[in-house]
This record gives C-alpha cells, structure tokens and sequence, in this order.
C-alpha cells in the first residue's frame, strides 16, 4: 500500500509519535510524505520516505495529483484546525481528492489509529482490487 503522511507545524510532534509508535507496520508500505514532516519522521524513526515538496511550496498538490492518479491508497493528515494556512487552497483541494476517489483519510489522531489497525488487518485490500480494475481498463 501507498501511505501519505503530512502534518502541519503544531501536529508534527503528533506525527512523530505516531509514526515512531507504528514503525513496525508502516515499514511494510511504501511511506510518501510532504517535505519537512517526511524529513522529521525519517530522523526520529529512521524509515524510508519518499519526501514531496514541503507543503506550502506544492507538496499537498503533489500528493493530490497521486491520488488523483490511483497512485495513493491512504492519507493521513494531521492537519492544524487553529491556526491559518498560507496555502489553505491546496490543503482544501488535497482533502477534497481524497473524497472524489474515496480514498481513506484520517485528519486526527483518534481516526488515524483505526485506519492504521485496519491497515494492519488487511482491512484495506479492497484497494488491491481497485488497483487491479484500474490496470485491466488500460489494457
Ligand atoms: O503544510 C503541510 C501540509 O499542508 C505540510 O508540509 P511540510 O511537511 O513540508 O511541513
């Protein structure tokens, strides 16, 4: 599975902490992320990250343009409700995707931990199936 991780200045040390508490499963999917929070995950758990743009330079619209590609099976974006983004549009635009390809998204700590057990699980092969459909209409 392809698993984007991204979290707003205030909600990196949440990031952190979740990604260091689920090292062991994230580690088995391949981990995409926005440039700074990919940087400070990397540092803290040592996981391999493919590191986009930081977010207010483009990284939210790059990992938009994955999904909108069938390229991104799971976002979860601890992103900062209090105070104002400067890239506010791409942050909207990114969440929106997520919902126009029913793509599972978590924006908060409690959410995410479902999704990740759920991951764990095998609870979201149905992505496999979804990829498997998308490869037989190009043939
Ligand atoms: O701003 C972000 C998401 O909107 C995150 O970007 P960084 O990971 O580069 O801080």
């Amino acid at each position: 599975m392809k698993i984007a991780l991204i979290a707003h200045d205030k909600k990196k040390p949440d990031m952190i902490q979740f990604a260091t508490a689920y090292k062991t499963i994230l580690e088995k999917h391949e981990i995409f992320a926005t440039g700074t929070t990919g940087l400070r995950i990397a540092e803290a758990t040592g996981l391999s990250i493919y590191r986009f743009k930081s977010g207010p330079l483009g990284g939210d619209q790059e990992i938009g343009a994955m999904i909108a590609q069938n390229k991104m099976d799971l976002v979860i974006f601890f992103r900062d409700p209090l105070t104002a983004q400067p890239h506010e549009p791409d942050v909207t635009a990114l969440l929106r995707l997520c919902d126009v390809y029913s793509i599972p998204l978590a924006t908060n700590m409690g959410t995410a931990e479902i999704l990740i057990h759920g991951l764990a699980r095998g609870e979201l092969s149905w992505r496999e199936i979804v990829h498997g459909k998308e490869a037989e209409s190009h043939d």
